[in-house]
């Protein structure tokens, strides 16, 4: 059975990567993302980017070894054509011992992570729950001081860990949701909009937030974000995807300066109007 080498290079290995939803309700097998392939070197930082319904969240899931969670059939992702490892374990036929060895190293910040918080526990309970759920022996003090360290980055007051999801803003659940996808120390980092839905005083929070995880940890990201504020402080090379294909990759001043895929330009331009937006909200 393979274990997941944590210290891969590289860390993520897809090659003419194909990958559909089951058939459902008399529809046809639907493929997501089609003949994909990029590598990415362990400690380097990723985005993926690309316009709605382009495959970003379904790829996210499957290589955070989660597409086969989804409570509808119809929803679980399978791997139709070329191959995937990551940490050099084969996602083909993941099966749950494996599985379960990955995803202990492997974070996953799903899309509106901080919509879906456990809403019967408090936000302590939130951040110790992916831990409890693996072992029921680690140390409470030790814990504690990361997670007020990670309070005070993202600017929440230690008296929220008392507090329920409903008691809690949209982004304050979204910081929340973020800092529980750092619990378990993953090695890997795979998160989905980690600052959507969240506004623009509170979005460098949370790019802080990955920044400090990724200088003490030195963990590799694959990050879904199209806020400009966090692929300048934390990310080196783009992927660009467009209906289930990679339209576009490279060092990201590099491949939007010499954009030559017409979605690419046009994704280049979005970006900037979005930053000087920012800007002149400042
Ligand atoms: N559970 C599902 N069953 C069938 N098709 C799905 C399912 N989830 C997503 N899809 C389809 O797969 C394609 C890719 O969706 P995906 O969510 O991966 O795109 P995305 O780039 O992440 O979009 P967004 O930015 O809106 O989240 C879309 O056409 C979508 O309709």
């Amino acid at each position: 059975m393979p274990h997941p080498v944590v210290d891969a290079d590289p860390m993520i290995r897809v090659s003419d990567l194909s990958l559909s939803y089951p058939a459902h309700a008399g529809g046809r097998e639907f493929e997501a993302v089609e003949g994909l392939s990029f590598d990415v070197a362990r400690g380097d930082v990723f985005a993926l980017l690309g316009e709605s319904g382009s495959g970003k969240s379904t790829l996210a899931k499957f290589l955070a070894g989660r597409g086969p969670d989804a409570s509808e059939k119809s929803s679980r992702i399978r791997l139709t054509g070329g191959e995937a490892t990551v940490m050099d374990v084969p996602m083909n036929r993941l099966w749950r011992r494996t599985r379960a060895r990955l995803t202990a190293y492997v974070g996953h910040l799903a899309q509106d992570a901080g919509a879906t918080l456990t809403p019967e526990l408090n936000v302590g309970d939130i951040l110790f729950e992916p831990i409890v759920e693996r072992s029921k022996h680690f140390d409470r003090d030790e814990l504690g001081e990361r997670i007020a360290e990670m309070m005070d980055i993202v600017a929440l007051p230690l008296a929220k860990l008392q507090e329920y999801p409903y008691e809690l803003s949209k982004g304050q659940r979204q910081r929340v949701a973020v800092m529980r996808s750092l619990m378990l120390d993953p090695r890997l980092l795979i998160a989905d909009e980690p600052t959507l839905g969240v506004d623009a005083n509170n979005r460098p929070k949370i790019v802080e937030l990955l920044r400090w995880y990724r200088e003490r940890s030195g963990a590799t990201m694959l990050l879904i974000s199209h806020d400009i504020g966090m692929l300048e402080a934390l990310v080196q090379e783009v992927l660009v995807m467009q209906q289930g294909r990679l339209v576009g990759r490279g060092e990201i001043n590099e491949i939007f300066r010499n954009a030559d895929h017409g979605y690419v330009q046009r994704l280049a331009q979005a970006l900037r109007a979005t930053a000087y937006d920012e800007i002149a909200e400042e």
